[in-house]
C-alpha cells in the first residue's frame, strides 16, 4: 500500500507597509491571487521604474537593445495567501488546525520564514495588542486542558504544558530558559534526541555528568506567557560572551502536554540511567586497575607480565556484584521506559501532544556569503551556518513529505537535529508561514522568500 504523503502546508503572509516604508512612501509590489486555496498561486509584479523606459544601452562602444526586466513572477503550491489580515484571522486559517493536532496527542510544527522585518516575530510572538500565534494557540490549548482537568480527580494526572525554549546561533544551541547557557544535542541509547547542559561534577561520585537543559512547566496560559517572556528577554540580550542579533538566530519554542505522573516517570528514567553510568564507571575502573597491574606497556603495546597475578578474591566478588547490578539496572531502565510509555498511552489522548514554533533566522542572511557586501569573519561564518541550516531544513521537509526514513539529512545542522523527533513523530503535521513585505524596496528578499516557500510547498 502506498503510504500517505506528509506535505508541508505553506501559507504566505503579506503584511501592510510599516515604519520607514510608509515614511518613504515606497512603491508597492502588485499581488494577484488567481487560484484560491488549497493550491494557491501568487503572482508578484514589481512596479515599473524610469529605468524601464530606456530602450537601448551602450556596451563596449556598441548601442544594443536593453533587455526588459521580468516584472511578473508566479509562485505556486501554497496552502493560502493572507494579504493584510490581523493575527487572529491568520491564526484561524493556519494555526488552529495545529492546536487540534496537538490536542489529539500528536505533534505539530509551525515555522516562520522571511527576511528581517517581514513579520515573523509579529506573527509568532505578536506585538502589543496583536497576540501572536503561540499566545493564541496556548489560550486554545489551555481552554481544552482546563475542561479536561475539571473532570479529573487525580492530582498527578492534571494536565500541564512543559516548555523548552532554545536558540540556535552560529551552529551552537543556547538555553533561553537558563540564562542563555550553551547546550549540547545528542542521541540517547534509545535513539531519542536529548538536549543537555554543560558537564557538572556530581558531588556524590566526583564524576562529570551533563545537566539536563531547562524545561519549565506551566499550569495556566498566564504562567506560560511569563515563562516565554523570560526566554524572549534572554534572546534579545544574549549573555555576556555571545553577542547575537535575533535576526541571525533561530528560536525554537517547544510546548508539550504533560502530567506530573509522566514527568515523575521520565525523571525516574534519568535517575536509573545515571545509576547505570555510575556503576558502569566503577566496574570499568576496577577492571582497568586489575589489567594495568597485570601488564606492562612495551613500545606502546600492553604485554602481560610473566608473574601477573589474577584479581584478588575481594576484587572478584566486587566485580561480580557490579556486573549483577548492571544487569539489574539494564532491566530497570527497560521497565522505567515501559512505565513512561504505559503512562503516556493509558492517559487521556492529548497527553504528549506537542506544538513547536520556530522563528527562523532572517532569510536575507542565507545565500549572502558572497553577495558583494563586505562582511566580518563572524558575519561570514553566521551566513554559512544560516545557509547550512536552511538548506538542511529544506532537505528534511522533502524527506518528510516523501516518507523517507533516512536520518542522514537531520544530522546536517543543529536546527534539523533538534527538530528530528518532532518531524518523525507519528502523523506529525508541519506548517510554514512565509512572511513578506509589500514594499518594492524589499523585492529581492521577497523573491528569495517566495522561491524557498515554493520549493517547500511543492515537496
Ligand atoms: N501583519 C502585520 N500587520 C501589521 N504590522 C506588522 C505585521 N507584520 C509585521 N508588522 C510590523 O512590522 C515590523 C517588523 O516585523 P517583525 O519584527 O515581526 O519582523 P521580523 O521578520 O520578525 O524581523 P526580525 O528578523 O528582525 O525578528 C514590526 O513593527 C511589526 O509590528
Amino acid at each position: 500500500m502506498k503510504s500517505k504523503t506528509k506535505r508541508v502546508d505553506v501559507h504566505v503572509r503579506i503584511r501592510p507597509r510599516v515604519g520607514d516604508e510608509l515614511d518613504r512612501d515606497d512603491p508597492e509590489l502588485i499581488f494577484e491571487m488567481p487560484t484560491p486555496t488549497p493550491k494557491a498561486t501568487l503572482i508578484v509584479e514589481t512596479p515599473a521604474t524610469e529605468a524601464d523606459e530606456v530602450e537601448y544601452v551602450e556596451v563596449l562602444g556598441f548601442t544594443v537593445p536593453k533587455s526588459k526586466p521580468k516584472r511578473r513572477k508566479t509562485y505556486r503550491h501554497f496552502a493560502s495567501i493572507q494579504n493584510d489580515v490581523p493575527n487572529g484571522d491568520f491564526y484561524d486559517v493556519a494555526v488552529a488546525p495545529l492546536v487540534a493536532q496537538a490536542l489529539s496527542g500528536r505533534t505539530a510544527c509551525c515555522f516562520a520564514y522571511g527576511h528581517t522585518g517581514s513579520g515573523k516575530t509579529h506573527t509568532i510572538l505578536g506585538y502589543g495588542s496583536e497576540r501572536g500565534m503561540y499566545d493564541l494557540a496556548t489560550a486554545q490549548l489551555f481552554a481544552a486542558l482546563d475542561e479536561l482537568n475539571e473532570r479529573n480527580t487525580i492530582p498527578a494526572d492534571a494536565l500541564k504544558v512543559q516548555v523548552r525554549f532554545n536558540e540556535i546561533y552560529n551552529g551552537e544551541v543556547y538555553d533561553l530558559l537558563n540564562d542563555s547557557a550553551k547546550c549540547f544535542v545528542r542521541e540517547d541509547a534509545h535513539g531519542k534526541i536529548q538536549i543537555r547542559g554543560e558537564l557538572m561534577t556530581d558531588e556524590e561520585t566526583g564524576l562529570m555528568k551533563p545537566t539536563s537543559s531547562a524545561t519549565r512547566v506551566a499550569s495556566s496560559a498566564g504562567e506560560l506567557w511569563d515563562i516565554v517572556a523570560t526566554g524572549m528577554a534572554a534572546r534579545s540580550t544574549g549573555n555576556s560572551n555571545v553577542h547575537r542579533a535575533s535576526s541571525r538566530s533561530h528560536a525554537l519554542l517547544e510546548l508539550e502536554i504533560v502530567s506530573d505522573r509522566v514527568l515523575a516517570l521520565r525523571s525516574n528514567v534519568i535517575e536509573v540511567e545515571a545509576a547505570l553510568t555510575r556503576t558502569g564507571h566503577e566496574r570499568d575502573t576496577l577492571e582497568m586497575d586489575i589489567f594495568v597491574r597485570q601488564h606492562d606497556k612495551v613500545e606502546g603495546k600492553w604485554v602481560k607480565k610473566a608473574d601477573a597475578r589474577g584479581a584478588t578474591q575481594e576484587e572478584c566478588s566486587l566485580l561480580l556484584t557490579l556486573r549483577k547490578e548492571l544487569v539489574q539496572l539494564d532491566k530497570a531502565i527497560e521497565a522505567a521506559h515501559a512505565a513512561v510509555v504505559a503512562a503516556q498511552t493509558d492517559g487521556v489522548s492529548c497527553l504528549c501532544g506537542a506544538l513547536v514554533f520556530v522563528d527562523l533566522a532572517g532569510s536575507e542572511h542565507a545565500g549572502s556569503v558572497g553577495d558583494g557586501i563586505v562582511k566580518t569573519e563572524t558575519e561570514q561564518q553566521e551566513c554559512r551556518e544560516i545557509n547550512k541550516s536552511l538548506s538542511a531544513l529544506k532537505a528534511c521537509f522533502r524527506s518528510h513529505s516523501k516518507n523517507l526514513s533516512s536520518a542522514a539529512c537531520y544530522r546536517n545542522s543543529k536546527l534539523t537535529l533538534l527538530l528530528r523527533d518532532h518531524f518523525r513523530a507519528t502523523n506529525a503535521k508541519t506548517m510554514m508561514v512565509a512572511t513578506i513585505s509589500p514594499s518594492s524596496v524589499h523585492a529581492v528578499q521577497t523573491t528569495h522568500t517566495l522561491q524557498y516557500a515554493q520549493l517547500v510547498g511543492e515537496t
